[in-house]
């Protein structure tokens, strides 16, 4: 096998990303918005058909607010279509069937916004937040959007701290705590943090300072440089198997938020982790086969769910791309963009639909796809990922090193 020069591999990754943004904005925003949305009952539909018809279904927060963010996004990529309109029509639909008197968002709606489990999960809040973060960026007027943020912080402070770090996931105590809704925690406040708006930016630091700290004196394991899923009320991983549960894709998804803040802290050892920790995954949780990160290990490597869904194929690409941007050899930042390449050429496989736009999100062991809705959820990890690789590209990151240093 030759290996491909640095001029090769950006062309390739070129190649890959003008793909992508093709695929994005003629045929993926399209539909997401002239089917995906709901003219009649409001928000967004969870899931589309693999025909394209929508399932009239229960609808969960989190993927009202991701779409928020979804179309957000697309008008910062230049999409020619009305994601302002995009985002008011979400927002409108969260904030009316969702928001509940004290600021906190309920779990889950009727299609026709009909209450059906009025409980607070902190998942929700963490994406309740970063959809106003979102938002605040399109809307005429921003104010209610940072005064409901700062709302709804205050609450999951004054009702769901652990005094131990991070929060609980009711009152009064259920355990296991979990690492995952801390994850999307800390990348609401990095988008308020990176917003820079509003009079809590103190407090907005200080909860992305908090979570970033967690992970990296709790939830991260220094024997293997994994981070576990499951703890006990002080941050201990639970006995027993679901203690030793790693998911490949929340590796990579943490590492690109351990990236993120730790260039904003000059915290050389949170880039180190989460190099570590992307370096585990790529070893340990992508199945050579696929080159699919699957979903679940335990902590000795051994496979616990062989199955590889589509997000964390989008993480592999996140994680590649900012630490390609933060290496500092060539070699290294070879190594990364090569991964990135790997990630994308996946993913296109997950796109390969009938209808253009549309996705699966399955990978069975044998290499086949279960054939079931396309699940509205995924789009915030695709969009997410492209605007992450035209960032890099826009910033020179992913260029030769000697170039994106004296850039920088
Ligand atoms: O399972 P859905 O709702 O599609 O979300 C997809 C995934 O998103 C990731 O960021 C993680 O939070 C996962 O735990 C979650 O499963």
């Amino acid at each position: 096998m030759t290996i491909p020069t640095v001029s090769e591999q950006s062309a390739t990754l070129q190649g890959l990303r003008d793909r992508l943004m093709t695929w994005l904005t003629t045929q993926a925003l399209p539909i997401w918005w002239e089917t995906g949305a709901d003219r009649e009952r409001g928000g967004f539909h969870e899931r589309l058909d693999l025909d394209g018809t929508p399932c009239i279904e229960p609808r969960r927060a989190r993927v009202q607010a991701r779409q928020v963010f979804a179309f957000a996004v697309a008008g910062r990529l230049g999409w020619t279509g009305p994601s302002a309109q995009a985002v008011e029509h979400g927002l409108t639909f969260f904030r009316g069937a969702y928001e509940r008197p004290d600021g906190t968002f309920r779990t889950l709606v009727s299609a026709e916004g009909a209450t059906l489990d009025d409980s607070v999960v902190l998942y929700d809040q963490a994406f309740a937040l970063f959809a106003l973060a979102a938002a605040s960026t399109v809307v005429a007027d921003p104010a209610p959007l940072v005064a409901a943020a700062s709302r709804l912080r205050q609450r999951l402070e004054a009702t769901l701290k652990n005094p131990a770090g991070g929060f609980e996931e009711a009152a009064p105590r259920k355990l296991p705590l979990l690492a995952n809704p801390h994850m999307h925690l800390l990348e609401a406040s990095l988008a308020w943090v990176e917003l820079g708006v509003g009079p809590d930016q103190a407090a907005w630091n200080a909860l992305a300072d908090e979570i970033a700290q967690l992970a990296l004196t709790r939830l991260i394991d220094p024997a293997t440089g994994y981070l576990r899923e499951f703890f006990d009320g002080d941050w201990a991983p639970v006995a027993g198997r679901d203690g030793r549960i790693v998911e490949p894709g929340h590796l990579f998804e943490w590492a690109w938020l351990l990236v993120r803040w730790g260039k904003l802290r000059g915290r050389e050892d949170a880039v180190a982790a989460a190099r570590r920790m992307a370096e585990a995954s790529e070893a340990t949780g992508v199945d050579p086969a696929r080159d699919a990160a699957v979903n679940a290990i335990l902590d000795d490597a051994s496979p616990l769910d062989p199955g590889a869904r589509l997000w964390p194929q989008t993480e592999r690409i996140k994680a590649a791309v900012a630490l390609a941007g933060v290496a500092t050899t060539e070699a290294e930042r070879s190594l990364w963009r090569g991964r990135a390449v790997a990630g994308i050429r996946t993913l296109f496989t997950y796109l390969d639909v009938a209808v253009p736009g549309l996705w699966r999100d399955k990978l069975k062991p044998d290499g086949s796809f279960i054939e079931e809705p396309a699940p509205a959820s995924t789009f915030y990890h695709i969009i997410c990922a492209i605007e992450e690789l035209e960032r890099a590209f826009a910033n020179g990151s992913l260029g030769p090193v000697a170039t994106a240093q004296a850039v920088a």
